[in-house]
């Protein structure tokens, strides 16, 4: 059995796990986690110092499970705190605001952080992850749309749930499915169940997708030199359009990614003679 699994108990018995909440500061870890448990929104920023702990009990299926929530503070300069507390940990909630690109961006840094915390033989496959892209009330401010956020989580294996602490939308299913698959996992001897969409894609149209996203022209886009031929526009294009097509491909984001192809073709062969 992995290190990091609780003892493995009769189905029905009471169960303990620990999770933690990992994310820039001021993203909304607290507030998210308050939000569930306390039913409250608190508007004034109170940075978490260290770590907040807190226990709740919540029931799945027909088992009782004592969850262990360590909040922990967002802020660099609380690194040497929260390293002690990512060992033994059965589920992250991974928290970003849609209206800051930064956490966004930031997600890969706190997977490594905690990845150099667990050493060389901690094991993040046997961790449930939760990604929240946090603070969806805030729609002006919004720069990271849903497809970014899912894509992102769903070709790593996670789950995604887009969040308001303020309003309560999608906290309670966000909590729901994290326990449920973290119980899952506990059941399964430690393997993090596969989601159905993590499954149906592949890294290279992930890839493709984020990179098509990130592009600054049509050749870009295309991955084309400019002043490329008609012909090997034409022959970018065909492999994108399989790799991408609707029909193929329920990458979060694909459907956008196959549209921008077809149009820089459109535009691209319009001024190539
Ligand atoms: N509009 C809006 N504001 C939110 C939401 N969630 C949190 N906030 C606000 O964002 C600020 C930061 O929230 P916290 O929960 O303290 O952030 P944190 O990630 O725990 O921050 P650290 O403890 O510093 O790591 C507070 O002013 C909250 O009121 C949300 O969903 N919508």
């Amino acid at each position: 059995m992995e290190a990091n699994m609780p003892k493995r108990k009769e189905p029905g018995k009471s169960l303990r796990i620990k999770v933690i909440s990992m994310g820039n500061a001021e993203v909304g870890k607290s507030c998210i986690i308050k939000r569930y448990c306390e039913k409250r929104f608190v508007s004034k920023y109170l940075a978490t110092i260290g770590i907040d702990y807190g226990v709740t009990k919540v029931q799945v299926r027909d088992r009782e499970i004592k969850v262990n929530i360590f909040d922990m503070a967002g802020h660099p300069f609380f690194y040497e705190v929260r390293n002690e507390f990512y060992k033994d940990t059965q589920g992250v909630i991974l928290v970003y605001d849609v209206g800051q690109k930064d956490s966004f961006d930031a997600l890969d840094a706190w997977l490594a952080e905690m990845k150099q915390e667990l050493g060389p033989h901690g094991n993040m496959d046997n961790i449930v992850f939760v990604v929240c892209a946090n603070k969806i009330d805030c729609t002006k401010h919004r720069c990271v749309d849903e497809s970014e956020g899912r894509l992102w989580a769903e070709s790593k294996g996670f789950l995604y749930f887009e969040t308001s602490a303020q309003t309560g939308e999608g906290i309670n299913e966000m909590f729901q499915t994290f326990y449920v698959s973290i119980v899952d996992l506990c059941e399964n001897g430690g393997k993090r169940p596969t989601t159905n969409s993590s499954a149906s894609f592949t890294k290279e149209q992930a890839d493709t997708i984020r990179r098509i996203r990130n592009s600054k022209d049509s050749w870009d886009m295309l991955g084309v030199k400019p002043g490329a031929s008609r012909e090997e526009v034409n022959k970018a294009y065909r492999k994108l359009a399989v790799l991408l097509h609707p029909d193929k491909c329920v990458a979060p984001g694909s459907e956008d990614a196959f549209k921008t192809v077809v149009n820089a073709r459109t535009a691209l062969l319009k001024n190539i003679k």
